[in-house]
């Protein structure tokens, strides 16, 4: 099963650039940028990274990325993630970036955007991996920086595919961005948005019909709602399932308990993502192996995982149907002997 899933192409809908600032990384940046960080070593970065659930995370998630500050760490950041996507087999990669996150300190969106295209662009060149990036919003700000941030990214939308929203999900329904996501589709963004990971199955219905979103990141507590889960079934809406945060951030007490192959046996079109991995201590064949060793997944359920994402992908159906094709060819060419 391990060589299995490791050689298996996959495609990933669910990661946060800022997510993927690996220690090592923090402290070269922050030495390049002379600032001060509190942590005395990279050890002591990893010790620190103990999450009671999503906002004890968001603290020092937040923290970490003051260390981006120009155009060449933006790219270094990118760079290093599409090197492990590549270790991964990862052919094909949705980002989310947090323009916030570093507006607010100043750091233009140029800047921000710049850095993460041109290795987009490298990837796309020197690995093989196609890529769309995705501009969140914080959902703890206001709507009106939400709105402003949106004004910002026109310039720049012929490289963004699509908006989401993210961070912290209690107390911030979807009902608040419900205007911008209205703004953001007439200038054609798609939308996509994080629901139902510590918030209720309500904000995942929301999602759907506020905010009219194509995904759901995260959504794994559609399960407290028996008609959500059928009405994800039976229009395949697409979940992008995060295991390893998940148990991170206590969503799940543990591995064992979490429902995401129980999802994909009702039929829903939920896929495997590392949101955070740099935090959550795994990156996308990490992700696959913990669910296939903890959940008992057979290697035909795995592939099928990587098959929804090319489904729920942003790309186009040409694009799509030669993923299908690299992917099949693949299992058949490993499963053949036993079929
Ligand atoms: N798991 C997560 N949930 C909400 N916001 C996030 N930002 C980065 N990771 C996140
Ligand atoms: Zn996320």
């Amino acid at each position: 099963m391990d060589g299995f899933i490791k050689s298996l192409p996959k495609v990933e809908l669910h990661i946060h650039i800022e997510g993927t600032l690996e220690p090592e990384l923090m402290f070269e940046l922050a030495l390049r940028n002379k600032i001060k960080l509190r942590y005395q070593n990279v050890e002591h970065v990893r010790q620190a990274y103990e999450f009671d659930d999503l906002q004890s995370f968001l603290d020092l998630y937040y923290q970490g990325a003051q260390v981006l500050q120009t155009e060449k760490d933006f790219y270094d950041l990118t760079w290093a993630y599409l090197q492990r996507c590549k270790m991964d087999c990862v052919v094909h990669t949705e980002i989310f970036f947090d323009p916030q996150t570093h507006t607010a300190r100043g750091i233009s969106f140029d800047t921000i955007i710049n850095g993460i295209t041109r290795a987009l662009q490298h990837g796309k060149d020197q690995l093989q991996i196609s890529s769309h990036l995705i501009m969140c919003f914080l959902r703890h700000l206001s709507e009106q920086d939400a709105i402003e941030t949106l004004l910002q990214s026109v310039p720049y939308k012929d490289q963004i595919i699509g908006v989401g929203l993210d961070s912290s999900e209690q107390g911030h329904p979807p009902a608040k961005f419900s205007r911008v996501f209205e703004q953001a589709r007439e200038l054609g963004y798609l939308t996509v948005a994080h629901a139902g990971e510590e918030g209720p199955a309500s904000n995942i219905w929301d999602g759907i019909k506020m905010l009219h979103i194509a995904r759901i990141d995260h959504g794994v507590r559609c399960v407290e709602d028996e008609s959500l889960v059928k009405h994800l079934a039976k229009n395949r809406i697409p979940l992008t399932v995060c295991p390893l945060s998940n148990v991170k951030l206590k969503v799940f007490q543990n591995m064992a308990e979490h429902n995401v192959v129980k999802l994909l046996r009702e039929g829903l079109c939920v896929t495997i993502n590392s949101d955070d991995p740099a935090y959550f201590g795994g990156y996308m064949t990490d992700n696959y192996l913990a669910v296939a060793h903890a959940l008992d997944a057979s290697k035909l359920e795995m592939a099928q995982f990587s098959q929804n994402a090319i489904e729920a992908s942003f790309l186009d159906a040409r694009q799509k149907a030669g993923l299908k094709q690299v992917l099949l060819q693949y299992v058949d060419q490993q499963l053949r002997p036993i079929l």
